[in-house]
């Protein structure tokens, strides 16, 4: 089951991004490239696993965007992209997003009150930005059906869990400055 995935995990290479230790992969990245048997593995596990029943996939800007495109292209959902760039629209939401490396904003359009949605993305860390993003969709009174992530490393599912928000991995690693190795069953639907 996502031999795919797995396997070219265990090849990523790492960066050091000040402390943090930075595994790259395409899926994570984007480089050095897509492979399209991997999209093709990875959506259709979401597709199985994922209460799908939704008006709209959700996603975030950058590496959520080719996920959300697969999973969209099969199902017929359409799909959103939270960005990183404002459009000041009326409903507009900002968030602030801070990662193990990064800080900055993203903003929210594209989704309305009543909405049922799914969100996706490529990883989760610290869990930061994604508990912003859901106490932003909750305030909105937008549903949210899943929280799905492709890699889980870190303590963020945990520390989501600790706040009653339920975040679905697809494949959990631990990331050293060696490299990377997938914990077999620890993630929800490994
Ligand atoms: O759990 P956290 O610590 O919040 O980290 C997870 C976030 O980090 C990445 O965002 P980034 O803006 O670096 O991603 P991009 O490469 O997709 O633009 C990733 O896409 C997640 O959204
Ligand atoms: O180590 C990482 N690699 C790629 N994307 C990420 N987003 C958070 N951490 C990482």
């Amino acid at each position: 089951m996502l031999e795919i995935l797995k396997k070219s995990l265990k090849k990523a290479p790492i960066v050091k991004r000040g402390k943090y230790p930075y595994f790259i992969h395409p899926i994570t990245d984007g480089v050095p490239a897509i492979d399209p048997k991997l999209l093709d593995e990875i959506s259709d596990y979401i597709i199985e696993y994922c209460d799908m029943n939704v008006d709209r996939i959700l996603s975030i800007e950058a590496m959520g965007i080719p996920l959300a495109t697969a999973i969209s292209l099969k199902t017929g959902i359409p799909f959103s992209i939270v960005r990183k760039r404002q459009y000041q629209l009326p409903g507009e939401i900002k968030i602030s997003q801070s990662t193990g490396y990064s800080k900055g904003e993203l903003y929210i359009n594209g989704v309305e009150k009543g909405n049922r949605i799914l969100l996706v993305d490529d990883v989760i860390s610290t869990g930061g930005t994604l508990r912003f993003l859901v106490k932003a969709l909750e305030e909105k009174s937008v549903t949210i059906s899943d929280i799905i992530v492709i890699v889980g490393r870190g303590d963020g599912v945990q520390q989501l869990a600790g706040q009653g928000i339920k975040v679905k991995t697809l494949v959990d690693i631990n990331v050293s400055e060696d490299g990377v190795s997938i914990l077999e069953d620890t993630g929800e639907t490994n």
